[in-house]
This record gives structure tokens, sequence and C-alpha cells, in this order.
């Protein structure tokens, strides 16, 4: 029977497909090459974690700090301030890559900067996840212990604050020895404060497999060519570049509602527990102006899908031995 047919969830109406055929190719491409060749690459936010749960929109790993007593009121609306000058920049598809890098490295600077004002303590930090409205995808428990089973590499590349998020799979109870984090770690002081945060600083640019060439990871990964990726934004296409002798690449894709959520992020708008301004969703495109792109570069497309249901049943297909 054709791949497809054998995979229930694939036939979801949360699930849209280009290219059908090339799907099956490469569903049985990786899947002759065995568990053992494979590595998952993904992003965190909104990616392995949900968009929005009971109608309000969801923290990313840098609004679970903004969002939290450890921050000042004052710095807070400025963080906010800064979200409303840069975050339209980083979605706006008019301006290249090239003339928003520069301006991305200055936000997430500032905004660390601000951070660091702040004194966080490393011991604070399991308390404001644990008070946060962070939320790991439907079906994650599945997702994490198939891979940590196969031993299969889930490589985690996030802009976000990699503490915050490797806090939130910690207290998930999933963050097996497989998965591997790169992205924007804290630097404490002796005291347990922060006054830092460690090595070059990781953006929606630059987070990428090629950034680890000379690392041990690299070396255990290196001979892994078949890959699956998923990510939530067209950004994230590039987090495989890097990858050695690249086979088989098979890309999953979340188009999350932008356009559904402005109704509570009115009400977000006071409660500080909304991602964004609404100012922000009305210059968002909404998910069928994006939908084409989306098909155009990922090879499954996920709309409005809150699950790890299909992610995790291509997983299972693929890594069946019989
Ligand atoms: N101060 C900030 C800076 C960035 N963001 C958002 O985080 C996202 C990056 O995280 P990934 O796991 O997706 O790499 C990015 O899309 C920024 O919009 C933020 O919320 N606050």
């Amino acid at each position: 029977m054709r791949p497809l047919k054998m995979i229930a969830e694939m036939s979801k109406a949360t699930v849209h497909m280009k290219d059908p055929e090339h799907l099956e190719q490469i569903l049985e491409s990786i899947k002759d090459s065995g568990p053992n060749t494979l590595q998952v690459i993904s992003d965190f936010d909104m990616t392995l974690t949900r968009f929005a749960y009971n109608g309000k929109r969801c923290p990313t790993s840098h609004n679970v700090l903004d969002n939290s007593k450890l921050i000042s009121k004052t710095c807070q609306a400025e963080m906010k301030n800064l979200l409303n000058t840069y975050y339209p920049i980083e979605i706006d598809s008019t301006r290249s890559i090239e003339e928003k890098l520069p301006l991305m490295v200055e936000w997430w600077t500032k905004v660390h900067n601000l951070l660091i004002e702040q004194k966080i303590r490393k011991d604070q930090l399991t308390a404001v996840v644990k008070e946060s409205n962070v939320i790991l995808r439907e079906g994650y428990q599945l997702f994490f212990h198939h891979l940590h089973e196969l031993d299969i590499p889930l490589l985690i590349f996030s802009a976000g604050v990699g503490d915050v998020l490797e806090e939130v799979i910690r207290q998930a109870g999933v963050l097996h020895p497989n998965v591997k984090v790169f992205s924007n770690y804290m630097d404490f002081d002796e005291s347990g404060v922060l006054h830092d945060f460690k090595g070059e600083l990781i953006h929606v640019y630059n987070k990428r497999e090629g950034a680890l060439l000379n690392t041990q990871h690299f070396q255990e990964i290196q001979s892994r060519h078949n890959v699956m990726l998923l990510g939530d934004s067209l950004g994230d296409l590039t987090m495989a570049d890097g990858v050695q002798d690249l086979q088989n690449i098979l890309k999953i894709g979340y188009l999350n509602d932008k356009a559904n959520t402005h109704e509570h992020l009115h009400k977000g708008m006071h409660t500080y527990k909304c991602r964004y301004p609404f100012s922000h969703y009305f210059s968002h495109p909404a998910v069928e102006e994006r939908k084409q792109s989306y098909l155009d570069s990922y090879d499954i497309v996920l709309e409005r899908d809150e699950s790890m249901d299909v992610p995790n049943a291509i997983l299972q297909y693929i890594t069946r031995t019989q």
C-alpha cells in the first residue's frame, strides 16, 4: 500500500501537501535507510509549543520572562516597545534578510541587556516556567519518548532563551539525553545572578546545524544524512543548512493561525498575557495569504493544528523496521 494511505493522520483536515508523490518518495527513502540514519531538527517556540490554548495566545520562551514577576513594570513596557518596533520587521516579507539581520541583532541585544539589568536569579526560573502559560503541543510525550527509545537525536534550534525552554522540557519530563538544545543561554555569576548571555547571539537568521561545525554534537550527528525538520516560519527552513551529505529532508511546517486571535488579543492587551499587541496581527498576513508560500516550501503544512499527531504518525511510519 502507498505510504500516505498507511498513515491515517495524513487524511486529517489540517494536513496540506503540494506534492504527495514527492512526499511519498521521501518517506520511503528515509524508511529504507533505517532509524540510525535519521536526525530530527526542530524549532521550539510555536512549533514544539502550542500557539494558543482555550482561545488565548501562549507565550514564547522570551515572553515567559517578559510576562513574569521577575521583570519590573518599566522594563516590561520597554520590552513591549521593542516588540512593537522590531516584530513587524521580523515578519515583513518585503524586506530582505540582509536588511533585517542587523535589526534583529539590535532587538535581541537590547532585550538581553534589559534582562541582565533585572538581576534575574537562576533559582527563580523553575517557578517562573511553572507559573507561565507555555504548553508543549498535544502528543509531545510520544514524540520525545519515541525518539529517545530509538536514540534518534532531536536538535532544537531556538532564538529564544535556552534556560527557559530547557526548563519547559524538563518540567514536562521529556528532557532525555538525545535532546540537544542550541539557543541563547544565560550566564549567571557565582551568586546565581544573571550577568551575561553565553556565546554567540542566536537570532532567527543564524540558527542552523552548520553553526555546530567542529563541536562534539556535530560528530555525533555526522553520519545521519536524513532529516525530519519541524518549523513554524519560513526562516526555520534553513535550520538544516550545514547537514553533512544530506540525503533526504522531510519538512513539516505549522501554519499557525494569526488571524483568528484578534478577539482575545484585545483582552490580552490588558493582562500582558498575549504575545503581541493586536496591531501586529492586523498587519500580519492571514493564514490564507501565507498558505501558498508554506506549501511551496514545506512538504507537509499543518494548518491550525495544535497537536503532534502528524509528526508522530510520520515518525512511527519511517522508523518501523518490518
Ligand atoms: N524579545 C523577543 C525576541 C524574540 N521573540 C520571538 O521569539 C521567536 C524566536 O524563537 P524560536 O524558538 O522560534 O527560534 C521569534 O519568532 C521572535 O518573534 C520574542 O517573543 N521576544
